[in-house]
């Protein structure tokens, strides 16, 4: 089976958080100059699939290369829940998420990444304890945040950091049955971020 690839593409008109630093790529050499081209990023962490890290919401908290690396590799099953404007433990309930270590959730059946959502599906933090009791290591989101977009106090990314399940956030979903998976979305080796870029990849099996 061929691998899905899950990732926003980092193109210069993928749409970033409001009033983030937009994604930039061009090239500062040429080959009209010399014998190679060579590119030049400007970027938030928070562009595109992305991770993570505690310490974008709290001072204390690991940053990426502090990440277990294991979580991000391995099974993963994708759920649909489009049906709910939000998801906690009791919307959660419905699914089968016996010996499930790494979700992903389906909010929407469509997405547009040069578009910022006016408004997306969010966690409530009752589902990081019932994720938790799961054995859940990993949440995957196909929006930008797990919070509501509005949210100052980030309860439901505070709620997961504390049940030490980590935060993927915009893959792409659109294309993907619910189902179970293979999945690679590594963060880079960026040694003191708050998040990073990854390539998000999944496997159907057999
Ligand atoms: N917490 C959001 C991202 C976020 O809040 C953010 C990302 C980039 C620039 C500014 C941000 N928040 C600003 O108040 C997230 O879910 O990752
Ligand atoms: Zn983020
Ligand atoms: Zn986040």
């Amino acid at each position: 089976m061929k691998w899905l690839d899950i990732s926003q593409p980092l193109s210069n008109d993928i749409a970033v958080w409001p009033g983030d630093t937009p994604f930039s790529f061009a090239l500062s050499w040429t080959m009209e100059h010399g014998s190679v081209n060579v590119g030049k990023l400007t970027m938030s962490t928070h562009t595109g699939t992305h991770v993570d890290a505690p310490f974008h919401f709290d001072d204390t908290g690991h940053k990426v290369m502090e990440l277990d690396i294991e979580v991000f590799v391995g099974p993963a099953r994708v759920i649909d829940v489009s049906p709910h404007a939000s998801v906690g433990a009791e919307e959660l309930a419905a699914y089968d998420l016996e010996g499930v270590k790494r979700l992903l959730l389906r909010t929407r059946s469509a997405s547009d990444p040069t578009v910022f959502p006016a408004t997306i599906t969010y966690m409530r933090p009752d589902a990081a304890d019932y994720l938790h009791e799961k054995g859940v290591r990993l949440l995957g989101v196909d929006v930008p945040s797990v919070d509501p977009l509005d949210s100052k106090e980030l309860a439901a990314h505070h709620e997961l950091l504390k049940c030490g399940i980590y935060i993927l956030e915009n893959v792409v979903l659109d294309q993907v049955r619910p189902g179970d998976y293979e999945l690679i979305a590594v963060p880079l080796a960026l040694q003191d971020a708050d998040a990073s870029p990854v390539r998000a990849l999944l496997r159907p099996y057999e």
